[in-house]
């Protein structure tokens, strides 16, 4: 472990969540509940997650993006009535003013046929993935890594619960038939001479409930310190998630818990890949300030919202 991550961002060990010992899970939610109220992001180990299984989800992302641009655009996300597919670089601008972002991406979601009724009712990025040809075992291996993050994130919003004090289940209705985007990453190299405020990715919030972020060696990731008013790195480390807290949970939690922003500039000089999961949470669930988030005299920053709906203005402010 760097004593640089060890100096800024906490590492919190999850295999006691999964223990039986009390104490143990509530030294979790404890860590927890510091990590997000000061950084809203943290590294998360002994999360579960076969390292195998995360290699080849970044072995297929790989491949994905090596393929000639042509192949890459018969699955352009501009064909998906439902946010899936390719997005080819300097396509999104996450910092408002900044140019457009230095990075390739690819879109996957849970698999919804579409005949599907919440197809039909014109659910909010709900259907069918577009699944690229000539790439065996893309399909399967994303599918399995989908589960198993989505099954991880689910544990860690319980654990979140626990960390607010909430009763067991609380999140239940939430975690039932939740929406969640597997988002492939590839940032080119930054170019010797970029344009002015030309990134990887510009400084942004995650729009949804939770991202747990896998990252390859090359580093990057910077996290907005609000207290030390500084940018801090965020390194990979060895089988460690970096784990962040998205604008629903800070809406959820009246800012208690913090969405924080973010940025990647690949100064590495090589190609960098990344795969984050954003955990969404089912669409018809209504957010509306938690218990125990309202200090006194507080009163709640937002106002009742359905997932859907915050999802939705999301999307409308960084797509146009
Ligand atoms: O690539 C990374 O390390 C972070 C990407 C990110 O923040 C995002 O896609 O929201
Ligand atoms: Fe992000």
């Amino acid at each position: 472990m760097t004593n640089f991550a060890s100096a800024s961002l906490p590492v919190i060990d999850f295999a006691g969540w999964y223990s039986d010992r009390p104490d143990a899970r509530r030294a979790v939610a404890a860590a927890l509940r510091a990590a997000c109220e000061h950084h809203g992001f943290f590294y998360l180990r002994h999360h579960g997650i076969p390292a195998d299984l995360l290699a080849e989800a970044f072995a297929q992302s790989q491949a994905f993006f090596d393929q000639p641009m042509q192949a890459k655009l018969r699955v352009d996300k501009s064909r998906s009535p439902c946010n899936r597919g390719y997005e080819p670089l300097r396509a999104q601008v996450l910092e408002a003013g900044a140019p457009p972002d230095l990075k390739e991406s690819f879109y996957i979601g849970r698999e919804v046929p579409p005949d599907d009724p919440r197809v039909r009712a014109g659910r909010f990025n709900t259907g069918p993935n577009l699944w690229p040809e000539g790439l065996p075992g893309f399909r399967a291996v994303m599918t399995a890594y989908f589960d198993a993050a989505y099954a991880l994130a689910a544990d860690v919003v319980r654990a979140l619960g626990a960390s607010l004090e909430l009763p067991e289940g609380y999140f239940d209705d939430y975690l039932a038939d939740g929406a969640a985007t597997l988002r492939l990453l590839h940032y080119p190299p930054q170019p010797p001479n970029p344009a002015p405020g030309e990134k990887g990715c510009g400084a942004h919030t995650d729009f949804g409930g939770i991202t747990l972020l896998a990252q390859d060696d090359c580093g990057g990731l910077q996290v907005w310190d609000a207290r030390a008013g500084r940018w801090i790195d965020a390194p990979p480390l060895p089988g460690c998630y970096v784990v962040n807290i998205g604008d629903l949970f800070g809406r959820w939690t009246n800012d208690r818990y913090r969405s924080t922003l973010h940025r990647v500039i690949n100064t590495s000089g090589r190609e960098r890949h990344s795969i984050p999961f954003f955990f969404t949470g089912n669409l018809a669930h209504v957010v509306s300030c938690l218990p125990g988030c309202l200090k006194e005299g507080e009163s709640p920053k937002y106002p009742p919202v359905t997932v859907e709906q915050h999802q939705r203005d999301c999307y409308r402010r960084t797509y146009g």
